[in-house]
């Protein structure tokens, strides 16, 4: 049975990487911000709007207990969700979790690509989310770091190179 985690921070790429790697593995893929939005027929923005962070952090750990049940899959974290309440360590129970790490830059660069609305980083300027991004990654390193597996994808920045993302993660992992 096999089940991978990918954590890490806003535009990390774990949505794109993890979607890659269960095509590849022909493993299901579960994004945990769109399963909630699923479970919950309400967008992220949505429930962050209407229950504040708080709300949206019980139920977020409500749906990993969910879909981290599920066996022979990929699941790809919301940026956030190990580091509220004992998410990491549960996950670390579960499967295969793997730190997909990224420099502030490269994140920033990233977070301006695509069309995801990202409550935490709403109406902030180009300098305000470079500030942004360090502090919060500062405070949040201590739980990714709790992951068995470390992946840095500064190196692979373009679009092409998500397949060496891929085949790096399969290797580290052993898959
Ligand atoms: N290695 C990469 N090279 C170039 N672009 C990338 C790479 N990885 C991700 N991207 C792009 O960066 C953006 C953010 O990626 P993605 O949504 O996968 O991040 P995420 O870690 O899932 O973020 P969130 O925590 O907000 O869900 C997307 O537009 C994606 O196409
Ligand atoms: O980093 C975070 O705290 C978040 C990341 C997104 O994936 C969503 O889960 C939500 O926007 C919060
Ligand atoms: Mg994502």
């Amino acid at each position: 049975m096999k089940r991978i985690i990918i954590i890490g921070y806003m535009g990390a790429g774990k949505t794109t990487v993890g979607k890659a790697l269960a095509k590849e593995l022909g493993l299901q893929f579960y994004d945990l911000d769109w399963y909630i939005e699923s479970r919950r027929h309400k967008t992220v923005p949505q429930i962050f709007a209407e229950t504040g962070e708080e709300g949206f952090r019980k139920i977020e750990h409500d749906m990993l207990h969910e879909v981290a049940e599920f066996e022979d899959v990929v699941i790809s974290c919301g940026g956030g969700t190990p580091c509220f309440f004992d998410n990491i360590d549960y996950m670390n129970g579960q499967g295969q979790v793997v730190y997909l790490k990224a420099e502030p830059e490269v994140l920033c660069k990233h977070l301006k690509m695509g069309k995801t609305e990202r409550p935490l980083l709403k109406g902030k300027s180009s300098d305000e989310l470079l500030t942004f991004i360090n502090e919060q990654l500062s405070r949040r390193t201590p739980f990714y770091e709790k992951a068995r597996y470390q992946l840095d994808v500064s190196l692979m920045d373009n679009y092409e190179k998500i397949k060496i993302s891929v085949s790096k993660l399969r290797e580290l992992v052993g898959i």
